[in-house]
């Protein structure tokens, strides 16, 4: 190739030119170890670099080269497996990161070409794989390798329980020949079950699903092949013969006829517009399938204007790629620590430097518990992989082995409590979870209970966030904090909140953040201003417990902080025994009989009155005026307490209002706008865009009849009754 290069008097800057060879020298590293070995760095990372490469070729198209990554599909063999030349080229994708970018070239496309009809399909996160059956009969799977030859791995593919070995006839003869492409990968579930019984073993864990994928897959021994329970789903047709095939769609239902693994997650649209809704839809659902999809794919689909469109040098002109923005990237995992929650779980958690990911900057993560981490087998000082989807909190899912310089330690889980120093013990036998069995006192316990109460959970006092949780328990200065338990919350003066002074601290880790100016922990007077005051949170905060006194009993029974006992079962409890007394004196086989309560609820209910210090709570809430009993008949908890509802379109047994106003009979709320928090939309005849909005944002809709099981029955209910909206 050096042959074809300009010579370097072609006012190329020497700097560009290098930076050129540089970044192709790295991607070809960085795609060797992808394909052959496991990678070092996140595919957006990867991205990253592909991008800066093709900007210095847009800008200097004469350093193009066939050998540039641009140029070329994929990986070198591995010897380890025999050569297999495919039959039909198999090409990679181009790729849209942006709406905007796929949206004008579907536009372009239908530009130049009589396009009627768009193939929208998910883009699975594995490994391409290329099939080919004679006469029904599979002979070869081979990868892709560099598109042209890929390594014959058709004793590996056999062991893959969805691969038929000979094609299901009974619709249909098997065609002479067929090459049939798709993508092999991991479950998500079967991969934390693989790396839990890797490390078991004492071996190396993998950095997510795909590398877990093709490590399994690309396995000398066929036999660890068949321990690993992959999948497979196929996604197109190379070389055929004895068969017509006209469209894209046209294949997929040969395909699945011949009982091979199709998703029935595709769509056939017509327009741009659908085009953006499926793309919007599985923006906000990525993780209903058991699989990662990394983007969708968008292919023309008549096979004629398929030819028509061609393919570059290593993509077809018919088919793109739109990429999800990332959420998974690498970083170090700086150490990790544990907290004490309201319950006593001690929790150990990862710190790691600080990393954006899917818009938000990540810099910790839950890791459940000693054994989740054994596990996954990360060691303090490992780059891992970490994962945030959407508000789902971040996950790490396993290590990059290869980056290890063997200054990595292993976590061990400390003894005692890192709040109050107690001895860690296992409340039963067999618990997985450590706990810290000084509960009343516990500063760690007791501000997690007090910030609890106050959740929208629970009271919903908004006053009471965290600092002010910490300001109440675990002051710097009084010496004697206000609250020794939360027994006394509703009994605050003004004059014990004026002189505290308490650290902030993070609620994620409980560490005390720092004073941007000093870079020394932040100290506040919480309550007091600079002339020592009452601020105007003080006010509020009196406010808000005056009206918490009044919140139905099942929020009071949420904010004691009852194992096991969370709103639902505190609803249940409520309706049926209307007093916090009855459910006091209740017996374990009186709680455990009603409905919605199991023997676990019933069991920790009844241990838990019987400890002085949480009757002393009851007693001391009720005689600041808490409420402990549901008043008069028909005051209780109504099903829809809390539950917003939109009626959009025209229903046959309710006028507008009618509905509306049964809404709020049952305690929910009625409006007239779908968002988020939307709990249910209700459709009547010629519903318009908010039906739109609800099946976009994943609201659950009813029709007239799953609208009268809400009222009737409540949300739970009508969760069954909801309509299919995919
Ligand atoms: N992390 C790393 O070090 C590293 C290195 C090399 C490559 N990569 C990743 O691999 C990508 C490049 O690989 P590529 O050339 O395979 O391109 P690609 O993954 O962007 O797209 C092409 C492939 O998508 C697959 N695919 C999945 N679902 C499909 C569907 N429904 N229809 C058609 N094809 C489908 C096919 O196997 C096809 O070969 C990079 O963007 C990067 O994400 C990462
Ligand atoms: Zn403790």
């Amino acid at each position: 190739m050096s042959a074809e290069k300009p010579a370097a008097t072609d006012g190329i800057p020497a700097a560009v030119r290098e930076r050129h060879a540089e970044l192709c020298q790295e991607i070809d590293d960085h795609s060797y170890r992808y394909y052959m070995q496991n990678p070092i760095i996140s595919d957006a990372e990867y991205d990253e670099l592909v991008a800066e490469l093709r900007a210095i070729e847009d800008a200097h198209p004469e350093l193009i080269t066939q050998d540039s990554p641009t140029q070329k599909v994929g990986a070198p063999i591995s010897v380890d497996f025999a050569a297999v030349e495919h039959l039909r080229r198999m090409e990679s994708l181009d790729n849209a990161f942006s709406a905007d970018e796929l949206l004008a070239w579907t536009q372009r496309a239908s530009g130049e070409l009589p396009i009627d009809a768009y193939l929208c399909e998910l883009k699975i996160d594995g490994l391409a794989v290329d099939l080919i059956y004679e006469n029904g009969r599979l002979v070869t799977a081979a990868t892709r390798g560099d598109g042209r030859v890929g390594e014959d791995i058709t004793l590996n593919v056999r062991t893959i329980d969805v691969v038929p070995d000979r094609l299901d006839e009974s619709v249909r003869p098997a065609p002479e020949l067929l090459e049939v492409r798709g993508e092999v990968f991991l479950p998500e579930d079967a991969f934390k079950e693989l790396n839990a019984r890797l490390t078991g073993e004492g071996k190396a864990p993998f950095a997510n699903p795909r590398n877990a994928a093709a490590g399994s897959l690309r396995q000398k021994d066929p036999r660890v092949t068949a321990t690993r329970p992959l999948s497979m789903l196929v996604h197109g047709v190379g070389e055929h013969r004895g068969v017509e095939i006209t469209h894209q769609s046209h294949a997929y239902d040969l395909l699945r006829d011949w009982g091979l693994p199709v998703s029935d997650r595709y769509r056939v649209v017509t327009t741009t517009e659908e085009v953006r809704t499926y793309v919007d839809y599985y923006g906000e659902h990525r993780h209903d399938p058991e699989y990662e999809i990394d983007g969708i794919v968008v292919k023309v689909d008549d096979v004629a204007l398929q030819r028509r469109l061609g393919s570059t040098s290593r993509a077809p002109r018919w088919a793109i790629a739109y990429k999800y923005p990332p959420e998974e990237v690498t970083t170090k995992l700086i150490d990790i620590k544990v907290g004490v929650g309201r319950t006593g779980r001690v929790t150990p958690y990862g710190v790691m430097e600080p990393v954006t990911v899917a818009g938000s900057e990540v810099e910790f993560a839950t890791l459940h518990n000693a054994q989740e981490v054994e596990r996954k087998g990360v060691l303090i000082g490992d780059t891992v992989t970490l994962r945030k989807a959407g508000d789902v909190i971040p996950e790490i899912l396993g290590p990059v082995v290869d980056l290890r310089d063997g200054t990595e330690r292993a976590f061990v889980m400390p003894e005692t409590c890192p709040e109050c120093g107690s001895p860690l013990g296992q409340q039963k036998e067999g618990d997985v979870d450590l706990r810290c069995p000084n509960a009343r006192s516990c500063p760690g316990q007791l501000r997690e209970r007090v910030f609890y109460v106050a959740s929208r959970k629970a009271l919903d006092i908004e006053a009471l966030g965290y600092v002010a949780a910490t300001a109440l328990t675990q002051p710097l200065e009084p010496e004697e904090p206000p609250l020794t338990d939360e027994g006394d919350l509703f009994d605050l003066t003004v004059e014990q909140l004026l002189p505290i002074r308490t650290l902030v601290l993070d609620p994620d880790t409980t560490e005390p953040k720092p004073d941007p100016k000093t870079g020394e922990p932040k100290v506040v007077t919480f309550f007091a201003n600079q002339k020592g005051e009452p601020k105007k949170t003080v006010e509020k905060l009196f406010e808000e417990l005056e009206q918490a006194k009044s919140r139905p009993l099942w929020r009071v029974l949420v904010a004691l902080s009852i194992r096991h006992v969370g709103p639902r079962a505190a609803e249940d409890l409520a309706r049926h025994f209307r007093s916090m007394d009855a459910i006091a004196e209740a017996s374990e086989e009186e709680l455990a009989s009603v409905d919605g309560i199991g023997p676990t609820i019933a069991q920790s209910i009844v241990e838990w009155f019987t400890v002085d210090w949480h009757r002393e709570i009851v007693r001391k809430w009720r005689d600041a005026g808490v409420r402990m009993a549901e008043e008069g008949a028909g005051s209780g908890p109504r099903p829809l307490d809390g539950v917003t509802v939109v009626v959009t379109g025209s229903l046959e047994g309710f006028t507008r209002d009618g509905a509306k106003e049964a809404v709020a009979e049952q305690g929910g709320k009625a409006t007239s706008s779908v968002s988020k928090k939307t709990g249910f939309v209700v459709v009547g005849d010629s519903p318009g865009s908010k039906y739109d909005k609800a099946v976009k944002l994943g609201v659950p809709v009813l029709d007239e009849d799953g609208f009268t099981v809400l009222l009737e029955k409540g949300p739970e209910a009508a969760m069954e009754r909801r309509l299919p909206t995919e």
